[in-house]
């Protein structure tokens, strides 16, 4: 049988996927980071993109690649909640049900300013806040939404708007960064424990890694043309990513366990 490896379409992940040629015998598969955890864990692929949360959760059932990782310090741009009424006042929010991480962490973040607000799962974008006070989108559609909202490219993050399109927009990110100066780990690598990942594989993703970082212009041109984002824009979102779960990701990732309450002693292959 195939090994199978599973991946997110997102453009934050186009870095390492772009590159990315499966040879005779790897399978890719394709799906979002709900349902790559949940392939993961039942045996669909062998080695996957797992959400952190998920990663937490399972702990001891899953183990993790020693340095790949989805992760940012600071904003990330497309962990947010759009709102229209400021942050303490949120009541009620629509969240997406692309991702465990983003929902624990918004979760926790409202906990930690005392903000009792109902997350109900929604499939909504934007209209949603009609009905709710925010609506939490990651990924390609919170990208998409948020760059809808620019009137012009900025010339530079510090151009972006404050309140585009009159909406509030919080990243998720950069507000846990505010709280604990830490990276936010989003998603990581991981196979089952037991099942050792074959080193030839590894190689492939790094040197897939490698590949698309190098070549980050290429890679932005395209996912510029399939999501209709400005090219700068994109380019900048895929440069500000840590790939590499380094030494402060890590620290970030255990302060995410221990704040939601999943602490416990990580041990990553060596591979
Ligand atoms: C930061 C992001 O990264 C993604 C977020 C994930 C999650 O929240 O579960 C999982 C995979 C990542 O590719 C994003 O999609 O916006």
């Amino acid at each position: 049988m195939a090994y199978r490896i599973g991946l997110p379409h997102y453009a934050n992940t186009a870095p390492l996927v772009h590159f990315l040629e499966a040879p005779r015998g790897v399978e890719l598969r394709f799906g979002v980071p709900t349902e790559l955890n949940r392939w993961l864990a039942e045996g669909e692929v062998d080695l996957s993109l797992v959400s952190s949360q998920f990663y937490l959760e399972a702990r001891g059932a899953l183990r993790a690649l020693p340095d790949f990782s989805v992760a940012v310090l600071g904003a990330v741009y497309s962990v947010n909640l759009f709102h229209k009424r400021p942050w303490e006042e949120l009541r009620r929010i629509a969240i997406t049900s692309e991702s465990a991480t983003s929902v624990r962490l918004l979760g926790h973040l409202l906990e930690r300013s005392g903000v009792e607000a109902e997350l109900e799962p929604a499939p909504v974008g934007l209209e949603g806040l009609a009905t709710y006070d925010g609506v939490l989108l990651i990924g390609d559609r919170a990208l998409a939404a948020y760059a809808g909202l620019l009137e012009h490219t900025p010339a530079s993050v510090h151009d972006l708007p404050r309140r585009p399109g009159g909406y509030y927009v919080t990243d998720l990110a950069m507000r846990w960064f505010r709280a604990t100066r830490l990276p936010f780990v989003f998603a990581l690598w991981a196979t089952r424990s037991g099942e050792q990942p074959p080193p030839e594989v590894v190689a492939l993703l790094r040197h897939a890694r490698r590949e698309g970082l190098g070549r980050l212009g290429e890679v932005a041109a395209a996912e510029s043309a399939r999501l209709g984002i400005p090219a700068p824009l994109l380019q900048h979102y895929l440069w500000n990513f840590r790939y590499h779960l380094e030494p402060p990701d890590r620290l970030g990732l255990a302060a995410f366990a221990e704040a939601v309450g999943l602490l416990g002693p990580e041990e990553y292959w060596s591979v």
